[in-house]
């Protein structure tokens, strides 16, 4: 193959990171042409309903799955965290590139961190689990929607239609915004999403050279990270809808998880945690997850299931 196309959203995050992984691609394989196929996705398009209303996250990547199966790109390439936890028949996932900044970012204009909030101030994120760790630290906060592209919501917050933000640190380094992180938001007591920080290539099951083309960029440890935080969100019936938070380090061989489901009506949380060897990063999935429901996390997921809110993590 001399040519590989990527196919990706429009986003300025989406196209860093296609760009991101197209350079990294070139480098890897000198003489391979690797082009862009920027697309509009429903996801996209549909800004004025909720994702969950419209068929959730999976939108996202749909439209760039129908475009491999038609043969007009190769690959796609993902916030891994936007992934669902199980994968449409047929695609595979190359490729995950060394996780980046995993944390969250409080970003504000007036204020340092959570704490030094004023009572009642208004804080936007349409994410479950940031509103229930946010509930969780201060339940008097005033927690508003807030959605779209992360420069979108950079302007609703400078339009101060809010006090303050949580958005991922990544996506702000990724576009130069570095500047507007005030705090991050450190596990373990505050727990990024699933994945959080970490990009995924996506490609169909059968291309074989894709594959092997784009397993050059593959880092081991963060693979095993992120399957230990997938396999425990899967387990708990986890989508972005449901208030879950989930890290996993490895520390030489061993590898350790936190697990925590919240519920953003009301602040309760379950946290659990568990280690094992970093050649088994499923079980220990499974295991944290079982450890969460065995203290009542089943309840805050059928809640955020029932209710149908939350979206955008
Ligand atoms: N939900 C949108 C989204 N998907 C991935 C990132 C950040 C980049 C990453 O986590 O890799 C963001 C923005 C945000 O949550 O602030």
């Amino acid at each position: 193959m001399k040519t590989l196309r990527i196919a990706t959203r429009k986003s300025p995050l989406a196209l860093w990171q296609s760009e991101h992984v197209a350079d990294r691609l070139r480098a890897a394989h000198p003489g391979l042409t690797v082009t862009l196929v920027p697309m509009s996705t429903r996801g996209d398009e549909v800004l004025d309903r909720s994702l969950a209303a419209i068929g959730g996250k999976g939108l996202f990547l749909k439209e760039l799955e129908l475009a491999m199966q038609r043969g007009e790109a190769d690959c796609a390439v993902h916030s891994l965290k936007d992934v669902p936890m199980e994968l449409d028949a047929g695609f595979a996932l190359p490729a995950v590139l060394e996780r980046a900044d995993y944390a969250d970012a409080f970003v504000s204009n007036d204020h340092d961190g959570i704490e030094n909030l004023p009572p009642g101030a208004r804080v936007g994120t349409s994410s479950l689990r940031r509103q229930a760790q946010l509930r969780a630290l201060r339940p008097d906060l005033q927690l508003l929607d807030l959605r779209g592209n992360v420069n979108t919501r950079l302007g609703k917050l400078d339009a101060g239609e809010y006090d303050a933000i949580v958005l991922a640190c990544a996506g702000l380094q990724r576009l130069g915004l570095d500047a507007r992180i005030r705090r991050r938001l450190d596990a373990p007591h505050w727990l990024p999403a699933p994945a959080q920080g970490a990009i995924a290539v996506e490609c169909r099951e059968d291309d074989v050279a894709t594959r092997e083309l784009c397993a050059a960029l593959d880092h081991a440890a963060t693979r095993t990270c992120v399957e230990a935080e997938r396999a425990m969100n899967r387990s708990l019936h986890g989508s972005c809808h449901v208030p879950v938070a989930a890290y996993a380090w490895l520390d030489g061989e061993h590898l350790r998880l936190d697990g925590l489901v919240g519920s953003a009506g009301d602040g309760r949380r379950v946290r659990a945690h568990g280690e094992g060897r970093g050649d088994a990063p499923q079980c220990l999935g499974i295991e944290v997850a079982q450890k969460l429901l065995e203290q009542g996390a089943g309840e805050f997921i059928a809640a955020s299931l029932l209710s149908g809110a939350g979206e955008d993590d």
